[in-house]
């Protein structure tokens, strides 16, 4: 259930809409209804697939079917998983007990499920992404609109790339994306949480993703700041991962605190230094703060870092994350090498201590316990 406070507009965020207060009249039924398909189906992209598939039906602009693109595996059972979802509507390695609608349609074949699509929703790991940009580029619709709801960033000899720009580099399309405290099982059983959609200039498109997937339990704005709302959602799975090795050494509240804050400092400090447009505002958003916290609290970044420090960082992250996550992926270890990257490249290593402590940790160079020793410098 939604609070019963109005939220507050921060900026220039006017377009909070709730699902109940969008009417389309009849005038308004266009002629031509968007098709929707997301590009992932594993925790977050089924989360995903269900709340859309919710708003398809109910809007006049979309078709209500949703394909769902799922990279098949065979499950134990020797069933393959994209048959089960659409045998159970239920995706039962990702999302087990969750009905994703009826009109969600689990498609194994990539180019078949991008191909006529005019809306794709990018939700994957993000270094399975190039790969798959690779695969459709050239086999999409030209006047197709994407969205990324990735977390995560690709490091070129050219430097940082995100992944929006990578999408809009290999396709040729434009890309919002959409971030913000958003652990998906809480989000799947429809407790209240907000998102941040980040646009760079066209408005009445954001808007358009901003109405596919606002519900009454997830709501969401939009602010012209791509960069820095794609910035918060993957800078703040690095400061997830120092908050787990808090835990892990079980060093208390305080601390955590301190190395949250801390860590929000670097997020917003080496955002603008990468991109001078990104706005003070967007780290008060759902994407920046909220998420921020709700990782550092719940995220399973959070989780193995707090194993791994509890085993003297003994026992590697791939090893916890094969364990623990059952094929869920840890997206915090790489986006701290990559970011590890850019520093060393950039010569800004000792500006931020926490972030290169943080890469310093998971390879083993430093042990758990530095993360407040180094952190602090
Ligand atoms: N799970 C969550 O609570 C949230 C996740 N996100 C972000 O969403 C993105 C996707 O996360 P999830 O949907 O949770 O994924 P996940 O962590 O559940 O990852 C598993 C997915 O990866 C797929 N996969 C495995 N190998 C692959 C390959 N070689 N090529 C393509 N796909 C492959 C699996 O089939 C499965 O769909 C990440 O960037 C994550 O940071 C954002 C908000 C919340
Ligand atoms: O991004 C998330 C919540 O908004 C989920 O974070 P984790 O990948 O650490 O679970």
């Amino acid at each position: 259930m939604a609070p019963a406070f109005e939220p507050l507009l921060a900026g220039e965020t006017s377009s909070n809409n709730n699902d109940s207060n969008i009417i389309i009249t009849q005038d308004e039924v266009p002629n031509n209804k968007s098709r929707v398909t997301v590009v992932g189906s594993g925790n977050w992209g089924s989360v995903a697939a269900k709340l859309i598939a919710s708003n398809t039906l109910k809007l006049a602009n979309f078709h209500d079917e949703v394909m769902m693109w799922v990279y098949e595996e065979v499950l134990p059972s020797g069933d393959k998983l994209s048959e089960v979802i659409n045998q159970t509507n239920e995706n039962v390695k990702y999302l087990p007990g969750i009905k994703l609608g009826k009109n969600v349609v689990a498609v194994p074949d990539l180019e078949h499920a991008v191909r006529d699509a005019n809306m794709l929703v990018f939700v994957t790991p993000h270094q399975f992404m190039e790969g798959i940009c690779k695969r459709i580029a050239g086999k999409i619709r030209e006047d197709v609109e994407a969205i990324s709801l990735i977390k995560g960033m690709e490091v070129k000899r050219e430097g940082p790339c995100m992944i929006s720009s990578l999408i809009t580099e290999h396709l040729g399309v434009n890309c919002c994306v959409l971030m913000g405290a958003n652990i998906a099982n809480e989000i799947a059983v429809e407790k209240f949480s907000e998102a941040t959609v980040g646009y760079k200039e066209n408005r009445e498109i954001a808007e358009k993703w901003v109405r596919l997937f606002n519900t009454r339990y997830f709501m969401v704005s939009a602010v012209q700041d791509v960069a820095g709302v794609e910035l918060c959602g993957t800078l703040k799975n690095v400061v997830a991962l120092a908050a787990g090795f808090v835990d892990g050494l079980e060093m208390g509240n305080n601390t955590k605190a301190a190395i949250m804050r801390i860590g929000l400092r670097e997020m917003k400090a080496f955002s603008k230094l990468l991109f001078s447009s990104v706005k003070d505002s967007t780290f008060f958003e759902s994407c920046g703060v909220a998420d921020l916290i709700t990782t550092c609290l719940g995220g399973r970044n959070r989780k193995c870092a707090e194993a791994f420090a509890r085993n003297g960082g003994k026992r590697s992250f791939d090893e916890l994350e094969a364990e623990m996550l059952q094929g869920q992926k840890l997206q915090g270890v790489s986006t701290a090498k990559e970011v590890y990257e850019v520093l060393s490249h950039r010569g800004w290593l000792e500006l931020f201590p926490l972030f290169a402590t943080v890469h310093e940790i998971c390879i083993g160079s430093l042990p758990p316990t530095s993360i407040v020793e180094y952190s602090q410098s």
